[in-house]
C-alpha cells in the first residue's frame, strides 16, 4: 500500500489547485482509494471517471462556483443549507462541502467508517487520520466510527456491505454486531438511496456473498418480503449460468452485461437477479420494485422475465407461440434465458431460442414486416382501426409459419381474412 506522500502515487486534479483555498481537504473514497492505490484513479489522463470530495472551512459554495465558472464546467447547488455544491467536469465530478463542526477532525468523526474518514490537504500533503483509518485500510477492514453514526444515517448499514464487496474488505466484529442490532432502521432511509446500494450489490458476482449477508442480517427483508435463503442461493446460480451461457453464446454474455436503458448500474444480469428476489407474481413484483423507485424500464424488465418464465417451462412452442414470445421478450430475452436455466429448465430446451435471438436474420425473433400499415390501408381500402393491427399481426405470423413470403401474398392473405 502506498502513502499519499509517496512519489508512486500521482495526484492529478481536474482543476488548478491555485483555485482551492489552503485549508481545503480532500476526503472520502478518493483518499481511501489513493491510499489503497486501488487504481490510478487520480490520473485524469486515464479515462476513469473521477469522483472527488473536498471539505472547506468556509465558502464551499463560493469556491465551487468560482471553479465551475473558470472552467465553464457544470455547477449544481446540492444543498444550500449545508453548503454543498457540485462541479461537473467532462471526466470528473467534484463536490465541495462546508466542514461539519468546528474542525476537520470533528467533520471526520461524523462520517461512516474509519477508512472513509481520512483527510488529505493537497497543498501541504498533510494527512489527517484521527480514527486510524489508515491502519484499518492495511487490515482491509470496514470499522464503524460509532453505532450512533450508523444510526444517524442508516444507509451506512448497507454501505458497509457494498464497500466491503467493492474493496475486498471484511467487516470488523463490533461493527457487524452494531449493524445487526440497528438493522430495523434501514426503513428510515429514502428508498432511492437503498436502491442504489442494492444495484451495486447486484452488479458483480463477487458482491453476491455480500448481498446475501445483508439479507441474513435483516437489511433487505423489508424490501424483498417474499425472498428466502433459496432466492439468494439463486443469485449465485445466475452468476454461474451467465458465465456458462456466455461461453457457448458469447453475444448473450455481452448482452447480459449491458445496462438497461436510462438506468444507473442496472445490467440485464441484475434484472435476472432481481427477478429471483421479488415476488414471483409479476403484479406484486411491480409494486415491490416501484417502492424501491426502480425505473419503468427496469420494472418492465423484471416483470416481463417473470411473465415469460412459465412459457419456457412448457415443452415445445409452436412457431406462432415463439413469435409472440419474442415480441414480448425483446431486450429482456437474455435475462429471461438465464432465469430459465436457474429455474431448472434445460439449456438444450432453450438453446434453439437463444440461437434464434442471436441471429439477426431469424424471422421469428426479428421479423421484417412484409407490409406497412399504410400499404395495407391503401391495398384493402380500409380505414385505420384496431383491425389493421390485427391483420398486420396475422400477416407476420403467417410469414414466420412460411405460409407467405412476398408483399403480394401478404395482401392476398389479409384480403382473405378481412373478407372472410
Ligand atoms: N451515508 C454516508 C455517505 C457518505 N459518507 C461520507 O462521505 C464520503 C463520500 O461519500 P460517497 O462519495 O458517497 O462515497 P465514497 O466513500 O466516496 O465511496 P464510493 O465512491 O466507493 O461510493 C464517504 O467516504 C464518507 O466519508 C458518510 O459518512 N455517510
Amino acid at each position: 500500500m502506498h502513502d499519499l506522500n509517496s512519489s508512486n502515487v500521482s495526484l492529478d486534479y481536474p482543476f488548478s489547485l491555485e483555485l482551492l483555498p489552503k485549508k481545503a481537504y480532500m476526503v472520502g473514497g478518493a483518499v481511501r482509494d489513493a491510499l489503497l492505490c486501488r487504481d490510478a484513479k487520480f490520473r485524469v489522463s486515464t479515462r476513469k471517471y473521477l469522483d472527488l470530495d473536498f471539505v472547506l472551512p468556509c465558502d464551499a459554495v463560493k469556491v465551487a462556483r468560482k471553479i465551475a465558472k473558470h472552467y465553464k464546467a457544470g455547477f449544481v447547488l446540492l444543498d444550500p443549507q449545508r453548503e454543498i455544491a457540485r462541479v461537473v467536469f467532462p471526466q470528473a465530478t467534484v463536490d465541495f462541502a462546508q466542514q461539519s463542526g468546528e474542525s476537520i477532525e470533528t467533520d471526520l468523526h461524523r462520517r461512516d467508517f474509519t477508512v472513509n474518514a481520512i483527510a488529505y490537504n493537497p497543498h501541504t500533503q498533510e494527512i489527517i487520520d484521527p480514527l486510524q483509518g489508515y491502519a484499518d485500510l492495511e487490515r482491509r477492514m470496514m470499522r464503524m466510527i460509532s453505532p450512533a453514526n450508523l444510526k444517524d444515517d442508516p444507509l451506512r448499514l448497507m454501505r458497509a456491505y457494498r464497500q466491503a464487496a467493492q474493496l475486498g474488505f471484511t467487516i470488523e466484529t463490533d461493527t457487524q454486531t452494531a449493524i445487526r442490532s440497528l438493522a430495523s432502521h434501514i426503513t428510515e432511509v429514502a428508498a432511492e438511496r437503498v436502491r442504489v446500494e442494492i444495484n451495486y450489490l447486484l452488479l458483480s458476482s463477487h458482491s453476491t456473498p455480500w448481498i446475501t449477508r445483508a439479507w441474513e442480517d435483516n437489511l433487505l427483508a423489508p424490501f424483498f418480503q417474499f425472498a428466502t435463503s433459496e432466492s439468494f442461493a439463486k443469485l449465485t446460480a445466475v452468476d454461474d449460468w451467465a458465465v456458462k451461457l456466455g461461453e457457448n453464446w458469447q453475444q448473450l454474455g455481452v448482452k447480459l452485461q449491458e445496462y438497461v436503458r436510462d438506468s444507473v448500474k442496472t445490467t440485464w444480469l441484475s434484472i435476472a437477479k432481481l427477478a429471483c428476489l421479488v415476488n414471483p407474481d409479476p403484479e406484486v413484483a411491480e409494486i415491490e420494485l416501484q417502492k424501491l423507485t426502480y425505473s419503468r424500464a427496469e420494472i418492465k424488465g423484471v416483470t416481463t422475465a417473470l411473465k415469460l418464465l412459465p412459457q419456457l417451462k412448457l415443452s415445445q412452442m409452436s412457431l406462432r407461440e415463439q413469435y409472440f414470445f419474442f415480441q414480448e421478450a425483446g431486450f429482456v430475452f437474455p435475462a429471461t434465458a438465464v432465469l430459465a436455466v436457474v429455474h431448472d429448465i434445460l439449456v438444450e430446451a432453450i438453446a434453439p431460442l437463444i440461437d434464434r435471438y442471436l441471429n439477426p436474420d431469424d424471422l421469428v425473433s426479428h421479423p421484417t414486416p412484409l407490409l406497412s400499415g399504410k400499404e395495407l390501408i391503401i391495398a384493402l381500402e380500409i380505414p385505420a382501426s384496431p383491425l389493421l393491427g390485427k391483420l398486420l399481426m396475422e400477416i407476420a405470423v403467417a410469414q414466420v409459419e412460411g405460409k407467405i413470403s412476398t408483399p403480394g401474398e401478404a395482401i392476398a392473405f389479409a384480403r382473405q381474412l378481412f373478407e372472410g
